[in-house]
């Protein structure tokens, strides 16, 4: 019987990284003309799952700085601060590029996704991950930290009475359930695909959401099915780092090797996942430091809620063999291997 290997969620988000792709199992609406739009879950995300990428520029403290001092309020909320590797850094998303994470509302009370950094080709990105199930339906929020935002002012909550708090569309059509990463044959797309530039590029997020839940459930049911975590060895514990101690499938041999590679002088640590196949999630977090706990918007601290104790049920990674069925594995090598050059 074949070894199986499977996509952690740090795997995932790379992947994504690399692609410069949203989920399709993710969609914007426009909610209210107080908290404009936001992005929602077209079918339900397990617990602990790579959500998106909060794509933009990378910028220097410096240059951050100055466009703070030269954008307006809205546009200053796009600004997305952060500590990474002993310096700050920013990612500016204030441009339109039709991507999904720069439109992901804030909810410091009961967000249902986490900040975390991953590092790819030496440069650090913002993922979010769900530290809860997440429902079909529902708003995909994180905590953009303990600032005083305005609109979490009981006052500054009010919505005009002609206006409904309700999604502009029926979510009823979506099956109930499917582990979010995306059917292999989707991944093996993006990853075939030129990786956009974080400006001014529009990717068609609608087209992309046209062909979602049932073509996946149909056409890709085996993708679906989840192997199941070994779920009675997760223990639980304060969730500062998200997929520590999650006994998340091994890693794809292609994307473990990618992860291995050298990273920024200050990290110094192992990471040759390739040496390993058993290694946890929780060993390449270790491993790995460049999954950090992201600081969002000029904050310390994500607080430690309920929901970043990872546990019950995350079906998060596919199994690799059901990816190499669709022969993706040498298309992610390739895309790796271009990316080292
Ligand atoms: C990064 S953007 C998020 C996307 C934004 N809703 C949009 O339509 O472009 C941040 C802006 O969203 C709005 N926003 C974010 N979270 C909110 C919340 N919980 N309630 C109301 N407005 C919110 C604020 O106007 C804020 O300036």
């Amino acid at each position: 019987m074949s070894k199986r290997k499977r996509f952690s969620p740090v795997e995932d988000a790379t992947a994504h990284i690399l692609s410069g792709k949203d989920k399709p199992c993710l969609e914007e609406r426009f909610i209210n003309s107080h908290k404009g739009r936001g992005v929602f879950a077209s079918m339900s995300i397990d617990k602990g799952c790579f959500i998106l990428e909060y794509r933009g520029e990378l910028l220097s403290q410096e240059e951050s700085q100055t466009r703070q001092n030269r954008y307006n309020e809205t546009e200053n909320t796009f600004l997305f601060e952060f500590d990474w590797n002993g310096r700050q850094w920013c990612i500016d998303a204030s441009k339109e590029d039709g991507s999904l994470g720069r439109l992901v509302n804030d909810n410091n009370k009961t967000p249902n996704c986490k900040v975390k950094k991953i590092s790819v080709e030496g440069k650090p990105h913002l993922c979010l991950f769900s530290v809860k199930a997440i429902a079909s339906g529902e708003e995909l929020t994180y905590n953009y930290g303990d600032s005083d935002w305005p609109w979490r002012t009981q006052l500054n909550q009010a919505v005009p009475h002609n206006e409904e708090n309700i999604p502009s569309e029926d979510s009823t059509h979506f099956p109930d359930k499917i582990n979010c990463p995306k059917p292999a044959e989707q991944i093996g797309s993006y990853l075939s695909e030129p990786r956009p530039s974080n400006s001014g590029q529009s990717t068609d997020h609608n087209s992309d959401h046209s062909s979602t839940a049932s073509d996946m459930m149909e056409n890709h049911s085996q993708v679906n099915q989840a192997v199941p975590h070994n779920e009675e060895n997760i223990p639980s514990e304060e969730g500062t780092h998200l997929s520590d101690k999650i006994n998340c499938p091994k890693p794809a041999e292609q994307i473990g090797s990618y992860l291995s590679e050298p990273r920024p002088s200050n990290s110094g640590q192992s990471t040759d996942h390739n040496s390993d196949h058993s290694s946890t999630a929780s060993d390449m977090m270790e491993n790995h430091s460049q999954v950090n706990q992201a600081v969002p918007h000029n904050e310390e601290n994500i607080p430690s809620e309920e929901g970043t104790h990872l546990s019950d049920k995350i079906n998060c990674p596919k199994p690799a063999e059901q990816v190499d069925i669709f022969g993706l594995s040498p298309a992610l090598d390739l895309l790796i291997r271009r990316n080292r050059h």
